[in-house]
């Protein structure tokens, strides 16, 4: 006899909740991470990280830190995964020794499942595509970029220069985006500068990624909906987030442009003095399955919007902190008059590296702005670790955050001071063991030599000629971190950074 829908819905409902209660008990008292400390709602589901981070959004990296006051250096976040508090140990998790390391789904997928280095999961396919990316970024390759990254520079002076005498007010934060965007576009595809130049710095192309960032905040924690996003056609993704439009089509431009790369149709890096990045993909070693139109235009969209944002997050962050203070910005510009007499003929990079005050600047700068907000998660499927006597087994989702190690004020007294003079001279150089802006080992960042060297170069050129007036920005507001969306962003009705500037 047939069952009546009625009976059929109690028993599904009584057959979840058994499997619902028997799931909390496994979790509870037989999961291979069940000696771990934590908290209790934490341990058994997913509730306590969701509440933080999707209901009051991007706040459980705040909560961390009260965390492991409570709990010890190791702890569970969520059934699955453990978080790590020992700047000391930040190594041991990251670093090579521990054989192969595994980018977990929901972190490699968080901005779609795009087959670039940055989404790749297993350790082998990873190292296959990393080997083709690092010789592109590797400090030669950056020294020649720099007649590149000038060209934009230059753009965003002779700006400057032009809002001095009209007492403009311009957004600091649209500012730096447009600029680093310039840049990276001309590396991957010899496009010549064009949001520096334009008068709003193509505010609405970054205020789509801010909403694309928000969005990949629920990827992170509900992963299918990233995955369905991109199983449906572009045209309804662009009817259901219309924000996503711009960067839809700027990626199938991109499908266009490996092709008429590869078929020598496309000219345009002859007007350069450096070949594009899909060039060298192209006549790299990588096997034909990794050649193919959409897995190069997915692997080069990946480096724009990781190249951009995240640079220019460190440079509005350090440019303001530098001009809130007197005492340090008249200090910098001391250093780059006596270093740069003539501001339109400045010295090569290596040069500039040199500069300490400037290096001490900077340092500060990625420490106390710096963008990934995120914990950064990693499985060691052969390694088990030991932390303070926590025993964590071989395969475990675990995962370290930054933010925490650099405001940790036994290693950075008075943590949320911009102090440049801490990383001078030996004490300095004790803490560059701490500085993990980039990340470490294997999947440390790829673009690390590229953002130091923007970071030297747009520093350089415009604190040598410009002061700026910050009176009108809010720290709290426009500054501070204060959601974890995966990068770093500021307090929703910040306006951005609004400035006005003279010639120093
Ligand atoms: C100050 C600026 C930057 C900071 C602080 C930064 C930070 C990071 C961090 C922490 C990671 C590691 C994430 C992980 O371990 O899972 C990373 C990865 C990555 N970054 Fe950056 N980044 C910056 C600039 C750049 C630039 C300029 C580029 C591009 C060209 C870039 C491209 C990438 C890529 C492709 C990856 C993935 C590497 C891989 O998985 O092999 N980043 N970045």
């Amino acid at each position: 006899m047939l069952l009546d829908p009625w009976t059929v819905g109690v028993y599904g409902t009584a057959c979840y909740l058994i499997y619902a209660v028997a799931l909390v008990i496994y979790r509870f008292y037989y999961h291979p991470l069940a000696h771990i400390p934590g908290p209790t709602l934490a341990k058994g589901t997913y509730l306590f990280e969701w509440y933080y981070d999707l209901y009051l959004g991007g706040q459980l990296t705040f909560k961390l830190q009260e965390l492991h006051e409570e709990y010890g250096p190791v702890i569970r976040i969520n059934p699955d995964e453990v978080h790590i508090h020992d700047p000391d140990f930040f190594d041991e998790v990251y670093n090579q020794t521990n054989g192969r390391a595994v980018k977990p789904q929901r972190v490699a997928e968080v901005f779609g499942p795009y087959p670039a280095a940055m989404g790749t999961q297993t350790h082998e396919l990873h190292h296959i595509r990393r080997s083709a990316l690092n010789p592109l970024f590797s400090r030669r390759s950056v020294q020649n970029l720099v007649p590149t990254m000038r060209k934009s520079i230059d753009i965003l002076c002779t700006r400057l220069y032009a809002a001095c005498k009209s007492d403009e007010t311009f957004n600091m934060k649209h500012m730096y985006a447009a600029l680093t965007l310039d840049i990276i576009n001309d590396f991957c595809f010899a496009m010549e500068p064009q949001s520096t130049a334009k008068s709003d710095f193509d505010r609405k192309w970054f205020d789509d990624l801010d909403t694309f960032l928000e969005f990949s905040l629920l990827s992170i924690h509900i992963p299918w909906v990233m995955s369905w996003g991109h199983s449906i056609p572009d045209s309804i993704n662009k009817i259901l987030a219309p924000a996503m439009a711009d960067l839809l089509d700027f990626r199938q431009d991109i499908s266009l442009l490996v092709e008429a790369i590869r078929h020598s149709r496309d000219k345009s890096h002859e007007k350069t003095r450096h070949n594009t990045v899909i060039h060298d993909l192209l006549q790299s070693k990588l096997p034909p399955p990794e050649l193919e139109r959409d897995r190069l235009r997915d692997e080069v969209f990946s480096l724009v919007t990781a190249g951009s944002g995240t640079t220019a997050y460190v440079l509005r962050g350090t440019a303001y902190h530098i001009s809130a203070s007197p005492t340090i910005q008249t200090k910098l510009h001391q250093e780059l008059q006596s270093a740069i007499p003539d501001p339109t003929n400045p010295p090569p990079l290596p040069d500039l590296e040199k500069l300490p005050y400037l290096c001490a600047v900077i340092n500060e700068g990625l420490r106390l702005c710096d963008p990934a907000a995120h914990r950064t998660e990693r499985q060691l499927p052969d390694k088990t670790l030991n932390c303070h006597g926590t025993v964590i087994p071989a395969g475990t989702m675990l995962g370290m955050t930054s933010f925490l190690t650099h405001r940790n004020e036994q290693i950075y007294p008075d943590p949320l001071a911009f102090r440049p003079e801490r990383w001078l001279g030996n004490e300095g150089k004790r803490l560059d063991r701490y500085l993990v802006s980039f990340g470490r080992g294997p999947r440390a960042c790829v673009g690390m030599n590229l953002a130091r060297a923007e970071l030297v170069l747009i520093l350089a050129a415009v604190f040598r000629r410009f002061y700026f007036d910050v009176k009108d920005v809010s720290r709290e507001r426009d500054i501070e971190l204060s959601r974890d969306c995966i990068v770093a962003a500021q307090a929703k009705d910040s306006p951005g950074i609004l400035v006005k500037v003279r010639v120093a």
